[in-house]
């Protein structure tokens, strides 16, 4: 039998000057979970790659949505401390239906199972967000991430129009027969969009604003919606799934499978979250730090993951609230549009742990009035 080859290389002709791509690879999980050899590209400089330590579990707080109206004073309280040790909780009693999480992570197993052709007819295009990537092969050119995605965009506003954009994408990219799966994503996406807007009042409270104010500022929210799938790798040592970052939106809810794999950097250390989790970062003019995180693989089963990233309306003035700026609490960033960020993030600048800092430094060059 002929082995399929690994990789092809072909030279793009449409470089970004300020990307560090390009080459066009391939990643076929169904070929390269087996492989012994990782293609340099997907090799992490050792000072990057996980050590055996960073498996040590951290334990962090658990917010039980439940007892916000009876005892909302001590929600608030552990949240505030939550974030201002290290911008991270795990959320239950939440209300999302089991059988909805459930069935959101088989229709993530079926599509990712798919042979690569079949996903690459959702293939996400060069400086877009949403589609589906093998990797960041045309992307990026080294440091590449072990894993596939399928990214697709929510909007509060259209579902309130009776819009069920998530569902139509799934239908018109993919066809019919992905009408249940786009379905059930749909209903993830309203679910998180409310989940997202419950977790944004209390995180408001915690640090002293109305009550409203950020429910209001996310109302009719145009948020990101990824799966991740995370194929084993024979090497893991020497690959991350999802390098070192800070997510650059406002709230990340995330839920695992029941494989571990994220980590978050605390006290100069990487530690493991066990799965279940619901993790978050937030945005409030960097009173609260966005954790550090990154996902690992293992080379025995593959691992997934469900983001939903939430955004303000693409044109939508991002500002800290006026209660958090006084004479000892500057401005923090300018101001800025999401639609603005989030062209740095998927033409400009990979993601890391300074994305907010090099998107503020870029901005003032530009002189821009964002
Ligand atoms: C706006 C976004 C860019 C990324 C997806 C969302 C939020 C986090 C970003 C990311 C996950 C940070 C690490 C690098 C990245 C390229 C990835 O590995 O997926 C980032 C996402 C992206 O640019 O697609
Ligand atoms: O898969 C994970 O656990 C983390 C993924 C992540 O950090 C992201 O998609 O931004
Ligand atoms: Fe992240």
């Amino acid at each position: 039998m002929v082995q399929q080859p690994l990789i092809s290389l072909t030279c793009r002709k449409d470089k970004s000057p300020l990307m560090d791509t390009s080459n066009d690879l391939v990643f076929d999980a169904s070929v390269l979970s087996h492989e012994r050899n990782i293609p340099n590209q997907f090799i992490w400089p050792s000072e990057e790659t996980p050590k055996p330590d960073s498996t040590e579990e951290l334990v962090v707080p658990l917010i039980d949505l439940s007892l916000y109206h009876s005892q909302e004073t001590g929600l608030v309280r552990l949240v505030r401390s939550a974030c201002e040790q290290h911008g991270f909780f795990q959320v239950v009693n939440h209300g999302i239906d089991p059988k909805l999480l459930q069935e959101a992570h088989r229709c993530a197993e079926m599509f990712f199972q798919m042979p690569l052709m079949e996903k690459q007819r959702a293939q996400r295009k060069q400086g877009e967000s949403c589609g589906y990537a093998s990797s960041f092969t045309g992307r990026f050119a080294s440091k590449l991430p072990w894993k596939e995605t399928l990214s697709f965009r929510f909007s509060d506003q259209k579902q309130k129009q009776k819009q069920s954009i998530v569902r139509d994408y799934f239908v018109d990219t993919l066809g019919e027969a992905y009408r249940h799966t786009g379905g059930i994503y749909q209903k993830y996406c309203e679910e998180m969009s409310r989940l997202s807007l419950d977790i944004m009042e209390v995180l408001g409270l915690s640090l002293g604003v109305d009550r409203a104010h950020y429910r209001a500022f996310f109302e009719g929210n145009d948020s990101i919606m990824r799966l991740n799938y995370y194929p084993p790798c024979q090497k893991p040592e020497q690959t991350l799934g999802t390098g070192p970052h800070c997510d650059p939106t406002s709230l990340t809810i995330l839920h695992q499978d029941d494989v571990a794999g994220l980590q978050v950097y605390i006290d100069g250390k990487w530690r493991t979250i066990r799965p279940r989790a619901n993790a978050f970062v937030a945005l409030s003019n960097g009173r609260y730090k966005s954790c550090l995180h990154r996902a690992v693989v293992n080379s025995r089963v593959p691992r997934k993951s469900l983001a939903f990233f939430l955004c303000p309306q693409m044109d939508k003035v991002v500002k800290p609230p006026g209660q958090l700026i006084d004479a000892k609490n500057p401005r923090a960033y300018p101001d800025f549009t999401w639609s603005a960020l989030l062209n740095f993030t998927q033409k400009h600048y990979r993601s890391d742990m300074k994305t907010l800092d090099a998107f503020t430094d870029w901005i003032l060059r530009q002189g821009q009035k964002l």
